[in-house]
């Protein structure tokens, strides 16, 4: 969906979330899977979280936030 020419503008934010579960994905395997490499003219971003502690959460959103300052 991202590489749809409509979204070429966008910017992706993906949450990596409940880190702190021992059996959560982590961000490296979450990557690959999602194929985030592949998005090569694309700008995106996967951020370690766990909304229940808020851990990432504001990493990801300064993130998005100066990506979107930029334009
Ligand atoms: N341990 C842990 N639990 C979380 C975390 N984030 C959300 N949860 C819990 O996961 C459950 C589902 O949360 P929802 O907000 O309903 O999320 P959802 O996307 O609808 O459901 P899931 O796909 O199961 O996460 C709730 O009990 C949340 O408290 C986290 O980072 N760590």
């Amino acid at each position: 969906m991202m590489l749809e020419d409509e979204l070429k503008e966008a910017v992706l934010l993906v949450f990596a979330n409940k880190q702190d579960l021992p059996n959560a994905m982590g961000v490296s395997e979450l990557t690959d899977k999602l194929g985030l490499h592949n998005l090569r003219s694309r700008t995106w971003h996967a951020q370690a979280t766990c909304a229940t502690q808020g851990t990432g959460l504001y990493e990801g959103l300064d993130w998005l936030s100066n990506e979107l300052s930029k334009r």
